[in-house]
């Protein structure tokens, strides 16, 4: 079975666009992060005010669907069309296994630099310690560490913990089961509603079919959060992502019309974001969001993200559709395509 390693090798990043900055020795914050000029229109606003609560004016954020509510498919099709995203409670993982897996990232993105370099992701490689892999297609450096995992952890968990690394990878397989099993079912449920035919959900729960990621993001705290960026503008590649975020607000999803939204973290609820997988699948029916993250002067963020993949040879295209508004193709060659063109990937692959 291919895994997503196999795509990513033919487009290997260059060491300063996977090594992050030692953010713990920083005082300023260097020409090299300073995406906004204080005077700037654009610059990321308010966050330096550091508070948690709704700021948003009144704009209301993404819907919060009860996967317990009889009509949770209709209202996840109606946020998927009209957000590319939603809040989900009741959706059935044990909160004390999402925050155990919390508790690991801040472990691990307490060590020292020297520590966590020891995993650092391959310039071909899919999981490990760095920066965002969208890094090359923006000028400046984001305010954020990642690390990513796809299948077992163990090798880069005993690279940085020789004599401890079992708990760490204990508490990543409990949360990968879980999410698994929460994805299959709200894949289901979504391709319920696009009445998708019987034959293209064989790979829905099958045992080879795991092919999902995880990411577990941190961005350190900032001196001039105004002038910086915490994760970039960007849509998932996946199918969908199921993300869990700490106390500490800085998501936001772009929405035409009103522009730049926050996510506030809603305890015991998941965020849900349709990846480009979906937005192919649905024919643009269901948005893929765009969203970024912004930073804070006194409190740290940690985050951890669940993307849903579909197999790698398996091929995408609009499903039930006759004007498909995307030419087919394998999600393997897909995330080639990212990796190589990033937010002109969906252009790429457009029959018009
Ligand atoms: C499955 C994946 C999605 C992701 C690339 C990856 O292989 C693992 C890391 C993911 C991540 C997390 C931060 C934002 C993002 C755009 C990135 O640079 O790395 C996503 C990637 C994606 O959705 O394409
Ligand atoms: O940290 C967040 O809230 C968002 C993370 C994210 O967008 C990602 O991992 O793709
Ligand atoms: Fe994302």
């Amino acid at each position: 079975m291919a895994t997503l390693s196999e795509a990513y090798r033919e487009h290997p990043l260059h060491l300063r666009h996977i090594i992050p900055l030692d953010f713990s020795s920083i005082q300023t914050l260097p020409d090299s992060h300073a995406w906004f000029h204080d005077h700037d229109r654009d610059s990321v606003p308010d966050q330096n005010r550091d508070h948690d609560h709704n700021d948003d004016g009144g704009i209301p954020s993404i819907p919060i669907i009860d996967l317990a509510d009889p009509n949770a498919m209709e209202l996840m099709g109606m946020a998927c069309e009209n957000w590319g995203a939603f809040q989900l409670k009741n959706h059935g993982v044990s909160m004390s296994d999402i925050e155990e897996v919390e508790k690991e990232a801040k472990r691990f993105f307490d060590l020292p630099t020297d520590q966590k370099l020891k995993a650092l992701r391959s310039p071909g490689g899919a999981t490990g310690y760095g920066r965002a892999r969208i890094s090359p297609f923006f000028p400046k450096f984001m305010w954020h560490e990642g690390f990513t995992i796809v299948g077992s952890p163990s090798s880069d968990a005993k690279k940085i913990w020789p004599n401890d690394y079992q708990t760490f990878c204990d508490k990543i397989e409990i949360f990968q089961k879980q999410m698994k099993a929460l994805a299959e079912k709200l894949t289901r449920m979504i391709f319920n509603l696009l009445e998708i035919p019987e034959q293209e959900k064989k790979w829905v729960g099958s045992t080879n079919s795991n092919n999902g990621a995880i990411q577990l993001n941190f961005y350190p705290v900032c001196p001039e959060p105004n002038r910086a960026m915490g994760l970039a503008p960007h849509t998932d590649t996946s199918l969908f992502t199921i993300l869990h975020q700490n106390q500490t607000n800085g998501l936001q999803i772009f929405k035409e019309g009103k522009g730049w939204v926050h996510v506030n973290p809603n305890p015991n609820s998941l965020i849900v974001h349709t990846g480009d997988f979906l937005h192919i699948i649905s024919n643009a029916r269901f948005k893929c969001a765009l969203h970024r993250v912004v930073v804070k002067r006194t409190k740290k963020r940690y985050s951890v993200a669940y993307f849903h993949n579909p197999p790698l040879d398996y091929v995408i295209s609009p499903l039930v559709v006759n004007d498909a508004r995307f030419r087919r193709v394998s999600v393997k060659e897909y995330f080639g395509i990212k990796a190589k063109n990033f937010g002109e990937a969906l252009s790429l692959i457009s029959t018009s």
